[in-house]
């Protein structure tokens, strides 16, 4: 896929205006506080109705203003299509090619994979942040995945507040819980199946860009211990018996203490937990070998490559490794929207942020 134009209307301090793009690898650069990250911030929220810095998008508004849109114009592989998100009065609002649509099936149409400075936290932050990650790129690639996440949510939300007014023995309480189970299952066979999938994947780009003498590993962990695939019904059973073993535990403290929202992810190098023992460059490493195994399990899934966007690039590299990332890209045929303080010795497009105004492209 490749983006062709981005239109902005009230986001942040960007100025209302038509970006339009043509080449494989945008670079954006300008001082600080100038608006580099705002555009990228742009650009992912106009493919997924999401912000990659805040939960609450509204925060992306301009200050002085109430309604915010974003849309972009894009070519996948049959033609030219249009996206747009647009916020008012706190709601958003999602379109494609110009006709309103619902979330559901707005989420997924063009696919992209961002790299920002925060994502280290994906190693150092807690577990929860990894399961946002994971639910994310999950949802990519499998809508009925996101739909059954709004589910359980909505079921653990429904099972706790049971548990803790006691009415565990109430009949509607058993068949939420059944539900709850259901539900749960077939997230944590998703997970694995993706997991494994990633694993593969990782190991082999983190050799191949970043060391080619340590080996990456991804970790799943849930209550239950995966030898290859394990099948939904298997899933299920251990489940119930978790669930009956904690049962009198989750009455006492009044909260579900089994289930997908309990998992973890763990990266390994060397067999040892990164979070305790990688270096900061090493981690940055790891992160970015993540985020490009994404490419290859979305166009594995879609037949369509995402489009990938690098915040601060000489946060985390030095030239020569900026030069072999890029052109990994590149020879993968990546659309790339990179931001940086100053101009690139890479070829590329490049665009002046000034207070966020964009000036005219200039190529190197
Ligand atoms: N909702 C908003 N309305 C108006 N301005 C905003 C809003 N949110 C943030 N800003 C301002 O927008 C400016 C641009 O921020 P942005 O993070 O995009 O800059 P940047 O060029 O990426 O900077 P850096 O290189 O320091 O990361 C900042 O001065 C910030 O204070």
């Amino acid at each position: 896929m490749k983006v062709l134009s981005i239109q902005l209307n009230h986001v942040r301090n960007l100025k209302n205006q038509e970006i339009i793009i043509s080449s494989p690898i945008q670079v954006f650069y300008g001082k600080n506080g100038q608006g580099k990250t705002s555009i990228l911030e742009a650009i992912y929220f106009a493919a997924t109705g999401l912000s990659f810095r805040t939960k609450h998008s509204s925060e992306m508004i301009r200050y002085t203003k109430n309604t915010l849109s974003c849309s972009l114009g894009y070519q996948d592989q049959f033609s030219k299509k249009s996206l747009s998100v647009s916020i008012e009065n706190e709601k958003k609002q999602f379109f494609f090619l110009g006709k309103k649509i619902s979330q559901m099936e707005f989420y997924g149409n063009l696919n992209v994979i961002y790299y920002i400075p925060e994502d280290v936290m994906l190693i150092n932050g807690s577990p929860s942040v990894r399961r946002l990650f994971m639910d994310r790129e999950i949802s990519q690639i499998n809508v009925f995945y996101l739909q059954q996440l709004k589910k359980f949510s909505h079921l653990l939300k429904i099972r706790n507040k049971y548990l803790k007014e006691k009415l565990y023995q109430n009949e509607e309480f058993l068949i939420y819980e059944k539900e709850f189970v259901e539900c749960g299952s077939y997230l944590i066979e998703q997970r694995n199946h993706y997991l494994q999938l990633m694993s593969s994947f990782i190991k082999n780009i983190y050799q191949d860009l970043f060391d080619k003498e340590k080996e990456l590993q991804l970790q799943y962990k849930t209550f239950i211990e995966f030898q290859n695939d394990v099948t939904l019904s298997k899933i299920q059973e251990e489940f119930w018996k978790e669930i009956k073993k904690k049962k009198e535990k989750e009455i006492q403290y009044g909260f579900s203490m089994v289930g997908p929202h309990k998992d973890e992810f763990i990266f390994l190098l060397e067999r040892q937990d990164a979070k305790l023992y990688a270096s900061q460059g090493e981690k940055k490493s790891i992160i970015f070998s993540l985020k490009l195994s994404e490419i290859d399990i979305l166009s594995k899934n879609k037949k369509e490559m995402p489009i990938v966007l690098i915040d601060d690039v000489t946060s985390y590299f030095d030239e020569e490794r900026c030069h072999s990332v890029l052109q990994y890209l590149y020879e993968k045929k990546v659309q790339v929207f990179i931001t940086s303080t100053e101009r690139l010795k890479i070829e590329a497009d490049y665009y002046r942020i000034e207070k966020g105004e964009v000036y005219e492209n200039t190529s190197s």
